[in-house]
């Protein structure tokens, strides 16, 4: 166990953890940790962003002095997110101690030390403690785990810092920020702590994380002071952006004010949790849960008359009935899902798979759809410049020489079309002629949106004489849209230098609705080659005093060109998709991108293969997936938005469809919730890694990014892949298969073992004059089931269970428990006959009734632990299929303990059992022989009948 000591370290260390304090001031009872903050943020959020830096000493516009910047980080501490701080050792161990099971026993417990029965009682808290501690070591343990991988995510930060005397943006990890620092931040970034705006850039960002809203909201700059009245509120005002959340647009600068614990998504971390909803299979659990108790609340009562009524010893009866209803709690429950998913965590973190929230493993074994972006996901995140071509197709440098100069000039998008021009121009040198960098100044800026796909920068050089170039690029169709002509590109004017660029009316004719058609003619062709596509235009603008550039800037366009782009797959995508399709999850491609280099992905994926293609075969309607036409397959934001008020025609669109391109975030969004809403609320999966997929990342059953994404899409996902390979995704699914699988298994082999048992009790307690088992009895077989029960998540699972999507149903539990139950029954009864007609034990006061209950206790354990292995599975056991060493040896090694039991001095004269005779051992072997015939032909016709076993 490579963990264990670090996990008792980590354990001890957590178990003292401060909670989160805003800081040392002692809070007035009446005042609110969220109020304080509040009043501390609104010192700095209501004065003009000029006055904000006189408010606090060594704070300067120009940014921190390294020393300055030391003295904060020694005071303050470092800037850890919540995401990264482990949660205290006690909160840990009261999750694994508070729940209805434990309540139960300790009550029962106490009942029992109340009426002087000690063994009892300590045999009811050895379950508790059992229960709790192996769940607690399990979820400490795979919190050092992942908490070690998630730490290896560094998050950097750009700041602004004087270093050597200069000003300077610097590059931080996110934990060295501090208050007083400023954070330069573009669409994508996550704010590193409460902050207020000093300058921005058509910001927006999105305060999803905190509260859930997905509405992206406007910020600006302060100018004026706030009236004194004027109320703040931390969550709606214009100028804060709080710790956690992200811009979702634009870009700006901010001061740092609070960091670490003191932030206000540190003070409600707590509560975050406890609002996330619970998803399928926890609801599952819980119900299940509550049906058992319901169960147990019924039967104990029963079970307590009948055996009054029948021996008149109400008190012994008592004690039979609380036994009776610990037998039917399945208190081993808790850890066994908790374990489940804390060994899974561990098991793909070391495929380096990172699962942030441990439930989400569970959801990824449900996983029906996978839906992708492209760039990035499916593609290596490496695009590079292919060509630069004229709206005709001819070569032509212009068009990525002006890409070049929006693209290095822009402050807000780091996307990897704009590395790939600057990269293709800085790896080319003498491409830009002259010193651009000195003569090309930056006057405004409109940042790219995924709604608008556009991103426009003015520039001007000094010899433009108050005249300026509005240079735009953005997706083909919103660029030609925008234009009114074309550039005319003369022999001598093919690739002009740069320094001599001009737009007059001679530059350019008027574009007829023919030369459209043939610009985006010639787009489809580099699209259907698998080429991604930037078009880019330009026009001339007087450049005025304090003018701000809005999209309303961005008309009368001249078209330049493309610039043309290529983005290889990942090696091992079209493997991974077709794993996914061997394990039943259908894959679909969302993206912003154009239909034509859409489909061309999707062909080389091998996904355009009708065969794979349509969900409405989940129906059984194999005519509609024959009549899928290619046409189907692909559609576009616009075509979906049309589709839109017809709420069927909507869906029916969305099942058949494998390619969605040029979608908005929110239509990502509404296409995931469609999926998920379709098929009985089947699960969806959303792979994505740029700001326009975290709504859908956070809005599917399970949101995956990568390590690569923007700090926003990995922020919202609940899985992080920590290598660029898609091979992990089906890791991850089948892990999340196994682990309900095996959290199945538990359950069903508890309530028909269960369930059995209280019939066999039924008929003991209205025959019998004594006790068919003693409670401490009952009790120690329960202690000893619980044990061989600890090691069913390392069970080994069936591989043809994994072929498909599972989710939780709590019809199969009930149907299972209800078929496969009774059969242990006759074979109690059988024990009981035996008892009474082999041995003559027929009376309370006979000196043999330890002996019947031995017999009953060894029957009983010895069964219920052979039948484990034709329970586990759906074959053969031994033969077709084999448990793992830890369930072999714990069950192998609870019945040796079990047979042990009664030739023990001392235990067996504390638990009143005595050496069984020899005869009985021929008896046991053959009931055991008999209930696995029985079991397995059970098994069978269950398995005929309802087509699925767990
Ligand atoms: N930085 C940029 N500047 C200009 N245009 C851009 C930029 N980034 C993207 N575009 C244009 O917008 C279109 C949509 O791109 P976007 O990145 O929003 O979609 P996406 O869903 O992330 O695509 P993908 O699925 O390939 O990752 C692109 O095809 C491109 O034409
Ligand atoms: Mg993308």
């Amino acid at each position: 166990m490579p963990f264990s000591l670090n996990a008792i370290f980590a354990s001890c260390l957590l178990a003292f953890r401060r909670p989160p304090n805003i800081s040392s001031d002692k809070l007035p009872d009446h005042v609110t940790r969220e109020q304080l903050l509040a009043t501390k943020l609104a010192r700095f959020a209501k004065v003009p962003v000029s006055q904000i830096f006189d408010l606090e000493p060594g704070w300067s516009p120009l940014g921190l002095s390294e020393e300055a910047a030391a003295e904060a980080l020694r005071q303050h501490g470092l800037n850890t997110p919540v995401a990264e701080r482990p949660l205290a050792a006690l909160s840990v161990l009261w999750t694994a101690l508070w729940n209805p099971f434990n309540v139960l026993l300790t009550i029962l417990a106490i009942v029992n030390i109340a009426t002087q029965d000690v063994a009892t009682f300590v045999v009811m808290m050895a379950m508790v403690v059992a229960s709790t501690g192996l769940r607690f070591w399990q979820e400490i343990k795979s919190m050092v785990q992942a908490l070690k991988l998630v730490r290896s995510i560094v998050t950097r930060v750009r700041v602004v810092r004087v270093v050597n005397g200069l000003s300077q943006e610097i590059e931080l990890d996110q934990k060295q920020v501090v208050p007083g620092d400023i954070i330069a931040v573009a669409s994508g970034d996550v704010f590193p702590g409460d902050s207020v705006l000093i300058s921005s850039e058509a910001l927006t960002i999105t305060q999803a994380s905190l509260t859930g809203e997905l509405m992206p909201i406007d910020k600006t700059v302060r100018l004026t002071a706030a009236p004194e009245s004027e109320s703040f509120h931390l969550l709606n005002n214009d100028n804060v952006c709080l710790a956690g959340t992200s811009a979702s647009a634009g870009n700006g600068r901010a001061v740092v004010i609070f960091t670490g614990e003191s932030t206000y998504m540190a003070g409600i971390a707590e509560e975050l949790n406890r609002k996330r909803p619970e998803n399928a299979v926890q609801i599952g659990i819980k119900k299940v849960s509550y049906v058992l108790l319901g169960f147990m609340f019924v039967m104990a009562p029963i079970v307590f008359v009948v055996q009054g009524a029948v021996s008149h010893d109400w008190k012994g009866a008592i004690m039979f009935a609380i036994a009776i209803a610990v037998g039917i709690t399945p208190e081993m429950l808790p850890m066994i899902v908790a374990s489940n998913l804390a060994l899974s965590a561990v098991r793909i973190a070391k495929k380096k798979v990172i699962v942030k929230r441990f439930d989400a493993i569970q959801n990824l074994g449900a996983v029906k759809v996978l839906c992708s972006d492209k760039t990035g996901t499916l593609t290596i995140d490496l695009v590079r410049v292919s060509s630069s071509v004229t709206g005709m197709g001819g070569e032509s440098e212009l068009p990525v020489k002006l890409a070049f100069i929006n693209s290095s000039l822009q402050t807000g998008s780091r996307s990897p079309i704009d590395r790939a021009i600057v990269d293709y121009v800085h790896n080319n040198e003498g491409f830009i002629e002259g010193d651009w960098h000195k003569e090309w100044c930056k006057n405004g800026e409109v940042p790219f949106d995924s709604t608008r796909r556009l991103l426009s920068v003015l520039v001007s050089r000094p010899s433009m004489d108050g005249d300026g170039f509005l240079v735009t690029k953005g997706a083909v169709e919103e660029v030609l849209e925008r234009c009114v002509s074309a550039y005319h590109y003369r022999d001598d004017s093919i690739s002009p230098p740069i320094t001599d660029f001009k737009l007059d009316s001679s530059s350019w004719t008027t574009l007829s609705n023919d030369d459209r058609r043939d610009i985006l003619g010639v787009a489809k062709r580099f699209n259907e080659e698998g080429l991604r596509l930037v078009a880019v235009a330009c026009r001339t603008v007087t450049i005025k005093a304090f003018m701000t550039l809005t999209t309303a800037d961005e008309e009368d366009l001249v078209f330049i060109g493309f610039v043309s782009f290529l983005d290889p797959l990942k090696p091992d995508a079209a493997a991974a998709i077709k794993e996914l399709s061997k394990l039943n999850v259908q894959v679909r491609i969302l993206t912003g991108d154009a239909p034509a280099v859409a489909a061309k992905v999707a062909h080389d994926l091998g996904l355009m293969d009708t065969a794979n293609v349509s969900l409405t075969r989940e129906k059984g309607d194999e005519e509609a997936s024959n009549s899928v036409s290619l046409d189907d397959l692909v559609i576009t934001g616009s075509q979906l938005s049309e589709l839109s008020k017809d709420k069927d025609a909507y869906t029916d669109a969305v099942e058949r469809a494998v390619i969605f391109a040029k979608l908005s975030p929110y239509q990502k969004l509404e296409v995931v919730k469609a999926l998920r809403a379709g098929g009985g609320g089947r699960a969806v999966a959303f792979l994505g890694d740029g700001v326009n997929d975290a709504l859908a990342i956070r809005c599917a059953d399970v949101g995956i990014s990568v390590d690569s994404g923007t700090e926003i899409a990995k922020e919202a996902a609940d899985v992080i892949l920590l290598e660029k390979s898609l091979g992990v995704v089906a890791l991850g699914v089948v892990q999340g298969r196994i682990t309900l699988l095996n959290t199945m298994k538990y359950i069903k082999m508890a309530c028909s073992s269960n369930f059995g048992n209280v019939f066999s009790v039924l008929v003991a307690s209205a025959w019998l004059p004594y006790q068919p088992m003693l409670p401490l009895q009952l009790l120690t077989q329960n202690l000893l089931y619980d044990f061989s029960q600890g090691s069913i998540p390392w069970d080994n699972v069936d591989p043809e269970y994994l072929e498909a999507p599972r989710t939780w149903s709590a019809m199969s539990i009930i149907r299972f428990m209800v078929c496969l139950g009774p059969f242990s029954s006759p074979f109690d009864i059988t024990t009981f006959c035996i008892n009474w007609f082999h041995y003559k034990i027929r009376s309370l006061d006979s000196p043999l009734v330890p002996l019947a209950q031995t017999n009953w206790f060894l029957e009983g354990s010895l069964t219920q632990l052979f039948i484990i292995q034709f329970l586990r599975t759906g074959k053969i056991p031994f033969i077709q299929s084999r448990a793992s060493l830890p369930v072999v040896v714990t069950t192998f090694g609870i019945a040796c303990i079990s047979m042990a039991i009664p030739y023990i001095p001392k235990v067996n004269s504390a638990l009143h059992m005595t050496p069984p005779h020899p005869e009985f051992y021929a008896y046991l072997v053959a009931v055991i022989a008999a209930y696995a015939s029985i079991v397995h032909v059970v098994k069978v016709l269950y398995q005929m009948k309802f087509k699925e076993w767990l």
